[in-house]
């Protein structure tokens, strides 16, 4: 399975990156070993995801913390460097997560440092495994159905995540199961995480897909072309609110018409409890350019105007289940903030 990110020893210590802004036509690889690149890589999207952005948060903290070797920087210099990493973008509450999961290593050192940020990884990649394993065991006992057709947005695959998936995880799972018979996949404009990233995935994977327009969704719905829609998550707030990336919450409202189930999967890293409601979620607004055109065509006049936010909130109520791997709570039947709160521990 493809690795979004990985720290490699040769030819220097460095973060490698996919870049996922090349995908799918270009396998290039990034090394950072310094916070400006690492900021330019995040805002970019050539690393990209929220579990990912927990494992680049928690090893931007060694690069970081070389970098800062090299250059000797005071330890308010360095600071503010790793501030930089953890605010690159705003909406993702993994990427703080995990800068903030490394940080009382420090003291001890990079190697300290470096081993927590690879043991984060590690365990994110187990959480992936079993959310994966539980939300398959859901979604057939929900649908009843022998062969299973799934609707998804973005990507929430291995690129999106430190290996393996969340809502991608769930998929691959019913496919190794044998019980799955096709994906809808929108999309996502504006940057087409779903037909450039998840696409890719499902074709080395091997899975049955479509791809289809984000403005397609709604009907396939409610046409009855898709038995459930699964998709992964930013930030889970204590009520179940949840923020993902723009084009979310529209599928949600089909799937409540069409009386099928709406599936949210995510680690428990997700899981923000200190953010009461989905309205205090701060929303990602991201640079015109990406809505007036594509792959450096101009689709708009020039000097028009564009409203680009990276992310929407579907109401707890519209969510028929979180998965986690700690769990699988039903916010749409059960408004138990408590479960919540019991599973992100
Ligand atoms: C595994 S969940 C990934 C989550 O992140 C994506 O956003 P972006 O591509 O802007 O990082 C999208 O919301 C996915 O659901």
């Amino acid at each position: 399975m493809v690795k979004a990110l990985e720290w490699v020893a040769l030819p220097q210590p460095a973060l490698r990156l996919l870049d996922q802004t090349r995908l799918p036509t270009q396998e290039h690889y990034i090394d950072v070993t310094t916070v400006d690149t690492l900021v330019r890589a995040i805002q970019d999207l050539a690393v990209r995801g929220a579990p990912a952005l927990g494992g680049v948060g928690a090893l931007g903290v060694v690069v970081a913390m070389a970098q800062g070797e090299r250059e000797a920087w005071s330890s308010e210099r360095l600071a503010g460097e790793i501030a930089r990493i953890r605010n690159a973008r705003p909406t993702a509450v993994n990427l703080a997560w995990g800068v903030d999961q490394v940080l009382p290593a420090m003291p001890r050192g990079i190697p300290a440092v470096l081993d927590a940020a690879m043991r984060l990884v590690a365990e994110d990649e187990a959480a992936n495994r079993e959310l994966s394993r539980l939300g398959a065991d859901w979604i057939i006992a929900r649908t009843g159905k022998d062969l299973v057709r799934v609707l998804t947005h973005c990507n929430t695959g291995a690129l999106a995540t430190t290996a393996w998936g969340t809502a991608y995880g769930i998929i691959h799972e019913l496919h190794q199961r044998q019980r799955l018979e096709v994906v809808h996949a929108d999309e996502t404009r504006p940057l087409l995480q779903g037909s450039r990233l998840t696409s890719w995935e499902l074709t080395q994977d091997g899975i049955p897909h479509v791809v289809q327009a984000d403005s397609a969704a709604c009907s396939t719905i409610l046409r009855g072309l898709v038995d459930v829609a699964i998709i992964g998550a930013d930030r889970i707030v204590a009520n179940g609110d949840t923020a993902n990336k723009i084009g979310s919450v529209a599928l949600a409202l089909a799937c409540q018409r069409a009386q099928i189930p709406f599936v949210v999967a995510a680690p428990s890293s997700t899981i923000d409890l200190a953010t009461t409601t989905g309205a205090e979620i701060v929303i990602e607004e991201r640079p015109p350019h990406e809505v007036l055109g594509l792959g450096g065509l101009q689709t708009s006049p020039a000097g028009a105007r564009a409203f680009n936010p990276a992310f929407d909130v579907t109401p707890h109520d519209l969510i028929d289940a979180i998965v986690t791997e700690r769990g699988i709570v039903e916010p749409a039947t059960h408004p138990d903030p408590r479960l919540l709160a019991e599973i992100a521990g």
